[in-house]
C-alpha cells in the first residue's frame, strides 16, 4: 500500500519552469497548494544515479529534508531508439549550463545523420517521485511513445517539445494544446499512477 498525500503543502522539488507549470497544472483540480523549489532557495543537488527513478528519488528526498515538506521530484528525459535511447538520463546535460535546446535538438539530428539512421522512434519517459521528509518516499513511471522530426515545430511547452511528434497524432508537442499535452504525455501517465496510489 502506497502513503497517502495529505492535502497540505507540498514542495515540487524541481529547477526547470516548463516542468514546474505543467506540474501545477496536474496537481490542479486536487486542492494541493505547492510550493516550488526555487521560492525555497532549495539546493539543486547533483544528479548522480544511473536511472530515471534514481534521479527522481534523490531530488525528492534532497527536497523534502531541506524543507522539512513532503516533495515531488520529477527525472524525465528523451530516448531515441537508434541512438542507443541517448540522450536519456542525459537529456537536460545535452543543452549545456546555458540550457540550449536548440543546440541539444541539434545534435539529436546531427547524431542521427552521422550513423544514417532512417528509424525515427523515440520516447519520452518521466520517473515521478514524493519523497516525505521521515524518509518514505513513492516512485511511478511514465512514458509517451512517438517519433522525431526536424526541423523542430512549435514554440509551446518546453525542452525536447518541438522534435517530439506523439505516435497518431499530426502536431509535435510544440505545437500542441497544453491540454492534449498533458492527455498523452510521459508527466501525465506517471502523475495518473501517483495519483491512483497516493491521492485517491
Ligand atoms: O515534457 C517534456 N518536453 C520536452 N522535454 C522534456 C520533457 N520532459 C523532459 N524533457 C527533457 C528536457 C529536460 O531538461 C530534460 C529533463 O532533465 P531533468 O534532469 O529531469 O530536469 P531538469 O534538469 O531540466 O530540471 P530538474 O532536474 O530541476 O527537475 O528532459
Ligand atoms: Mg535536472
Amino acid at each position: 500500500m502506497a502513503r497517502k498525500l495529505d492535502p497540505g503543502q507540498l514542495v515540487i522539488a524541481s529547477h526547470n519552469a516548463g516542468k514546474v507549470r505543467e506540474i501545477n497544472e496536474l496537481l490542479a483540480p486536487f486542492g494541493i497548494g505547492a510550493t516550488s523549489a526555487a521560492s525555497l532557495a532549495l539546493p539543486e543537488p547533483e544528479e548522480t544515479a544511473d536511472s530515471f527513478a534514481g534521479n527522481a528519488l534523490l531530488k525528492a528526498r534532497t527536497a523534502a529534508e531541506a524543507s522539512g515538506l513532503p516533495a515531488l521530484a520529477d527525472d524525465s528525459g528523451l530516448e531515441v531508439a537508434a541512438l542507443a535511447d541517448a540522450p536519456g538520463i542525459y537529456s537536460a546535460r545535452w543543452a549545456g549550463p546555458e540550457k540550449d535546446f536548440a543546440k541539444a535538438m541539434a545534435k539529436v539530428e546531427a547524431a542521427l545523420a552521422e550513423i544514417g539512421a532512417e528509424d525515427r522512434r523515440a520516447r519520452f519517459v518521466c520517473a515521478l517521485a514524493l519523497a516525505w521528509p521521515d524518509g518514505h518516499a513513492e516512485v511511478f513511471e511514465g512514458e509517451a511513445r512517438g517519433s522525431v522530426v526536424f526541423p523542430p515545430r512549435g514554440d509551446r511547452g518546453f525542452g525536447y517539445d518541438p522534435i517530439f511528434l506523439p505516435d497518431g497524432e499530426s502536431e509535435t508537442f510544440g505545437e500542441m494544446d497544453p491540454a492534449r499535452k498533458h492527455a498523452l504525455s510521459h508527466r501525465a501517465q506517471a502523475f495518473a499512477k501517483l495519483v491512483a496510489a497516493c491521492l485517491e
